[in-house]
């Protein structure tokens, strides 16, 4: 069989995210898990473990990423692509060098390998290889050895993960009440990170200030605010904002931050605004603290409707979206082009991050890449 659904070389798919706490005794050691060498404020540490005990210690992304795995493994099944689904985070059990060895240690050659992060970046991307490239190197110290990892290109622009964030903000704006729904403004909301770690992302002088990471969420809000229009006939006003920003207060990172831009909605007389968070894969901590309370918070403070749109989750079309991405890589690694779905103007990415993309602060060796030692 060597037509587009052979997942050859492929033998398995593994599933890697960041990790989070599942109860109050792991919050500490999770965030130094997180934090470790990152000169993150103590202050900010403590601030942010509240936010983890005010859910009880229990991050939602674990359980988000076993409705993803169910997701997947159906869709595998229902599609007959025979192909074992594993999981592994960067920052908490089930750890990444774990599965890793599982796989291992279950005869596995040769992964794929799907990030719960959509687009370029430092910490959305070159840091998730690192991690690979350590549990590769951890292996190889226990004298085995690790299969080969590639990791399945950034899908920020494909239509299944495109497609259901526009549909939750249609859901969104019908839940306002009327008289204020076609005035909303939409709020597309990412991480933040430092401006210079923006800079550099994505290959060097393929993109302007801000680099692929700006670049590929500006793509984003304008693909779903269009379809919006499309779909509603209202142009909605909408801007890029950011979230969750840590780091010293003198580092400059991407603003405006979610809250102040509620502030200033308010202030030039907005109606309403959607939040809609495009820069996450799931509602994990970062959606359901900082949007879904402290900007919902702030919006209730100033008296401004607010909505917040859902995130992909387990939607089956982002699950039909990985087997397209695997298959497509798939193929490719055969010598066979496959199609490259891909909306919008910037096209599909790359599958090879090229040596010098999203660079570190202190230069790792990092997995599938062009830098890659392990290729
Ligand atoms: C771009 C980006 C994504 C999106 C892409 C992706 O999804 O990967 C993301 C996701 C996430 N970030 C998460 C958690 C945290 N991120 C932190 C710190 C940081 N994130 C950064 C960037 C990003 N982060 C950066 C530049 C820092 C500063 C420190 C550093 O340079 O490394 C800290 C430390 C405390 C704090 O400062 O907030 C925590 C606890 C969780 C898990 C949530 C849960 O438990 O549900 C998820 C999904
Ligand atoms: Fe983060």
């Amino acid at each position: 069989m060597s037509d587009l659904r052979d997942p050859a070389p492929y033998d398995a798919l593994l599933l890697l995210s960041f990790g989070g706490p599942e109860g109050p005794d792991d919050v500490v050691p999770f965030l130094e898990n997180v934090t470790r060498d990152r000169g993150i404020p103590t202050e900010r540490l403590k601030e942010v473990g509240q936010h983890y005990f005010l859910f009880g210690g229990v991050s939602p992304i674990n359980d988000q990423n076993r409705a993803l795995l169910d997701a997947l493994r159906k869709d595998f099944a229902d599609h007959a692509l025979d192909l074992p689904v594993y999981w592994g985070n960067r920052n908490w059990a089930p750890y990444l060098t774990d599965t890793l060895r599982e796989m291992t240690e279950a005869g596995h050659r040769r992964v794929a390998v799907l990030a719960t992060s959509a687009y370029a970046s430092y910490s959305g991307c070159r840091q998730y290889r690192e991690n690979l490239a350590d549990a590769i190197a951890a292996l190889e110290a226990e004298g085995l050895r690790p299969p080969r990892v590639d990791k399945l290109r950034h899908y920020f622009n494909h239509p299944g993960f495109v497609r259901p964030m526009i549909e939750g903000v249609l859901a969104s704006l019908a839940e306002l009440p009327e008289e204020i729904r076609a005035g909303a403004h939409l709020a597309f909301t990412t991480h933040s990170v430092p401006t210079a770690a923006a800079d550099t992302s994505g290959p060097e002088e393929e993109h302007g200030e801000g680099g692929a990471y700006v670049r590929q969420h500006l793509e984003v809000a304008r693909l779903v605010a269009g379809a919006v229009r499309d779909e509603t006939g209202i142009e909605h006003p909408w801007e890029l904002v950011y979230q969750s920003r840590s780091g010293a207060p003198h580092i400059p990172w991407l603003e405006p931050d979610i809250c102040d831009h509620l502030q200033t909605l308010h202030d030039t007389g907005a109606p309403a605004a959607v939040m809609v968070p495009i820069g996450f894969v799931s509602d994990h901590m970062e959606v359901l603290y900082d949007l879904d309370t402290e900007a919902t918070a702030k919006a209730a403070e100033l008296g401004l409707p607010v909505r917040r749109s859902a995130t992909v989750g387990a939607d089956p079309r982002f699950a039909a979206a990985v087997r397209d991405l695997l298959l497509e890589r798939a193929a490719s690694e055969r010598g066979i082009d496959a199609e490259r779905c891909a909306l919008g103007t910037l096209g599909a990415s790359h599958d090879l991050c090229p040596v010098g993309c999203c660079p570190a602060r202190n230069r790792r060796p990092a997995a599938a890449g062009a830098d890659s030692p392990y290729a």
